[in-house]
């Protein structure tokens, strides 16, 4: 099957969003327009997985059903919710970088990523060639901030960080590129509303009592 992407076109700068979207939250609007609005995107891609090969995938809920969520929540015009990675049948993100690179010529993508995937970094497949395949920027997310600086990837990648004032040029930039975005930084995370929706569902089914 031929992927069928997001209107774009040669000269565009792309934010490239990959997630397992379990549920979508607030913590990822913030991470999209955190990166839209100081990266200079024209549009961002939300890219949701068909499953994380680092995660266990068993109780993760169909990609149809995480695509509508997202769309439900993701009301922006300049961002798409994709299923690129089921269509090419890929859930490494070196395969997809190939493939969007070789697919759209001239356009300039950016991976953006949440300070938390910047430390598992050094496990991902190929990591050190996708650096070299498109820059990089990492949001702050509380809970990973301190950690970073330990982090391998991080020091690997310090050679090719921008000044935070410089975001603004990163797409521009050949990779390897790096760019950490400090600033306002959103608590919410996935793992913590799918406890919240098991315990409110317990609530419910629990007898109330002699
Ligand atoms: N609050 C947040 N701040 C910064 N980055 C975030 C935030 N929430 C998610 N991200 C980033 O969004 C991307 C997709 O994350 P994901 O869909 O796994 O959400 P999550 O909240 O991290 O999920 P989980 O708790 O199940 O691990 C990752 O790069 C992650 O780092
Ligand atoms: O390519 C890899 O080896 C790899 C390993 C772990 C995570 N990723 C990607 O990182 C993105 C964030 O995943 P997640 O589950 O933290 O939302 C998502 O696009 C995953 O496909 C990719």
């Amino acid at each position: 099957m031929t992927p069928r992407l997001p209107p774009h076109c040669p000269g565009m700068r792309i934010g490239l969003f990959g997630g397992s979207f379990n549920p979508p939250h607030e913590g990822h609007l913030h991470v999209s327009r955190a990166a839209l609005t100081r990266l200079k995107l024209h549009r961002l891609w939300w890219l949701v997985t068909p499953g994380n090969p680092l995660k266990d995938t068993g109780n993760l809920p169909s990609l149809e059903r995480r695509m509508a969520a997202c769309r439900a929540l993701a009301r922006d015009p300049r961002i798409a919710v994709t299923g690129i990675e089921a269509q090419i049948r890929t859930r490494f993100t070196y395969d997809t970088l190939r493939f969007l690179r070789m697919r759209c010529p001239g356009v300039r993508f950016v991976w953006i990523m949440g300070a938390d995937n910047l430390l598992g970094f050094h496990r991902w497949r190929h990591w050190r060639d996708i650096i070299r395949l498109a820059p990089i920027a990492v949001v702050d997310r509380p809970g990973s901030t301190w950690k970073i600086s330990g982090a391998l990837s991080t020091q690997v990648l310090a050679k090719s960080r921008l000044p935070e004032k410089d975001a603004g040029v990163l797409a521009k930039r050949a990779p390897p590129a790096f760019v950490y975005l400090h600033g306002k930084r959103a608590a919410q995370s996935s793992t913590a509303l799918r406890a919240a929706s098991r315990s409110s569902c317990e609530r419910r089914i629990r007898p109330s009592g002699p």
